[in-house]
């Protein structure tokens, strides 16, 4: 499903209400009477004792008006204010049109002054149409007050109109203050900011309303500025086995994952490996763990690296390095998985870099092995293609030499930074994991829930996208569908237990696999007609 950006929305407005000829007074209209359907849709039944219609200084605020006269219209002993937050001298066009409409036909329009603050009895719809597409700057001042005020409702529904107020509809930026609605009703197409943190926090259910113009008749014309990952688009890429396919056709795996002390890392990578349709996963690991991995996951096959004659306790070395690439080649490995729990001492971080520069297959670099990268970043810059990264914003954060919390205020700009730096394909982990490719593909992920906040689940996803990648799918389609089916599945599991572990995550996802494939899933998010 694609997704635009608030300037692109705002010029392909522009070129097609003069291609059709439709005045924007009728787009206004009708955003502004679907978006009093698709109010009546969510729970006008629900008769609310008032409606509060919180209108701004610019179309976002007309759009506000033409709501409150369908409101007025429809349901006249509703008692409907439109609160007006700027001066209705300096409304253009429509929206002034609009002021005017609603003045003449009586509905109460007040002024919201700072020394007259909001407040709004319990019981109250409110309809937030103080700005849209157009914000500029931060939120600041009356504007402030008025966002504060919304949010302090009590046992009231929030809707807003187009886009959460405060929100930057572009890059899911907080401008300083945002309205946290319950549902978002977004007009003509779904705006990308809206389904990123962290602003996707604010926006509720999404909803998707018609202004009458025919955005899809023309697709050529809709950039590409990033897409929101459907059942529908991941279906093809499902882990599929051929009737005459063997372990070896299907998809070998190579994980070098886990340490003595993270064991369980290198269990979980392997084993959503073999969840997700790999024919043969082979573990990269040391002559102590060997044994355990045959009595956890019989099913893997260990390529056991020579002892470290030297050391107390076994870590990997830069001479194992040399012994992974021939095992690559010699098991015929599609794929490659490295950095779960493989500890950060500087003998490993070497121990990566060998492995990543040597590596005949490329594949899945995380955890670990990006914290390795991060080390030495200037000497990757460029030499990651073909790569998928999985940083968490942490991780980011190292990699792009800048705070974690600068990474979370603009988490698209981030991966965009990231895949051009190191020319890779980079996850960005977290709610709503975002997909970036160095050609400046963008994918959002609808599906997960806080329930992954538990440890392990990103191995689970790094043996989920490096299994999909040896079954043959490209690094950009793997990271896009492994992030898709670990989302989803934990989506599933919540409905039967409020408890996710991450083994638990490994096991279930053939079910959510199975799901996808027979259609049987509606995204949470977006709600359509
Ligand atoms: N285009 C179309 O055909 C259609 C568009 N539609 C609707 O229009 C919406 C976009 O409308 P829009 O472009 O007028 O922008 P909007 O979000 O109302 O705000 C702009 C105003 O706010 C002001 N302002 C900005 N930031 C501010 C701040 N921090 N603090 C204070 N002021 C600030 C800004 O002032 P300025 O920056 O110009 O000084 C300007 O006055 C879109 O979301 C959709 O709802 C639909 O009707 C369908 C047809
Ligand atoms: N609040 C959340 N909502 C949705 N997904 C989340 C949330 N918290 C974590 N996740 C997901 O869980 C996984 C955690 O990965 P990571 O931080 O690497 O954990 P670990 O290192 O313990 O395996 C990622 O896929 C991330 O997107
Ligand atoms: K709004």
């Amino acid at each position: 499903m694609k997704l635009i950006t608030s300037e692109s929305m705002q010029k392909l407005e522009k070129r097609l209400v003069e291609s059709y000829r439709i005045p924007t007074q009728l787009l206004m209209e009708n955003a502004g009477r679907n978006i009093v359907e698709k109010i009546e849709g969510i729970g006008m039944e629900k008769s609310w004792k008032q409606v509060a219609v919180i209108c701004g200084p610019g179309n976002n605020g007309g759009d506000g008006l033409v709501i409150a006269r369908h409101l007025n219209l429809r349901y006249p002993s509703l008692p409907i204010t439109i609160f007006l937050a700027g001066n209705p001298e300096r409304l253009k066009n429509d929206s002034a049109l609009n002021y005017e409409i609603c003045q003449r036909i009586g509905i109460p329009i007040q002024r919201v002054f700072p020394e007259n603050p909001l407040g709004f009895e319990p019981g109250t719809l409110i309809i937030d149409s103080l700005f849209g597409t157009g914000l500029s700057k931060n939120v600041e001042g009356i504007f402030q007050v008025v966002i504060d005020a919304i949010n302090e409702a009590k046992q009231s529904m929030i809707i807003a109109v187009d886009v959460p107020s405060g929100i930057d509809a572009t890059w899911g930026k907080i401008m300083g203050r945002a309205v946290k609605a319950h549902h978002t009703i977004t007009l003509g197409m779904i705006k990308r900011g809206l389904v990123v943190a962290p602003a996707r926090e604010y926006c509720g259910t999404i909803h998707l309303a018609d202004i009458g113009i025919p955005f899809d008749r023309e697709p050529g014309i809709v950039p590409q500025e990033g897409f929101l990952i459907t059942p529908d688009f991941i279906r093809p890429f499902l882990p599929e086995k051929a009737f005459l396919s063997n372990k070896i056709s299907t998809g070998v795996v190579m994980i070098v994952a886990g340490s003595p002390a993270m064991t369980g890392a290198g269990l979980l990578t392997c084993q959503a490996a073999y969840r997700s349709g790999a024919g043969m996963v082979i573990w990269a690991t040391n002559p102590q763990l060997a044994p355990l991995v045959k009595t956890s996951i019989p099913e893997v096959v260990s390529t056991i690296l020579s002892d470290n004659k030297n050391s107390f306790q076994w870590e990997y070395l830069p001479h194992h390095a040399d012994e992974i690439c021939k095992a690559i080649l010699q098991r015929k490995c599609r794929s490659i998985a490295i950095g779960p729990g493989l500890g950060s001492s500087w003998s490993s971080k070497y121990f990566i870099e060998k492995v990543i520069e040597k590596s005949p297959v490329k594949g899945v670099i995380d955890a670990d092995a990006l914290n390795a990268i991060a080390v030495n970043r200037e000497f990757w810059k460029n030499r990651l293609q073909g790569w998928i990264l999985t940083p968490h914003e942490g991780e980011m954060g190292r990699l792009l030499n800048r705070s974690a919390s600068s990474i979370a205020e603009n988490r698209i700009a981030a991966s965009c930074a990231l895949s051009q730096y190191f020319n890779c394909i980079t996850v960005l982990k977290g709610p709503g994991t975002i997909v970036v490719s160095p050609q400046g593909e963008i994918a959002i992920n609808p599906t997960g829930n806080p329930n992954l906040a538990t440890a392990g689940s990103g191995d689970v996803l790094t043996g989920i996208i490096a299994s999909l990648l040896a079954q043959g799918r490209s690094p950009f389609i793997s990271a896009v569908t492994g992030v898709f089916l670990h989302g989803l599945t934990a989506d599933l599991y919540q409905k039967q237990s409020p408890q996710l572990l991450a083994s638990d995550l490994a096991s279930y996802l053939p079910y959510a696999i199975k799901v996808v494939k027979n259609c049987e899933y509606r995204l949470p998010i977006v709600d359509r007609d």
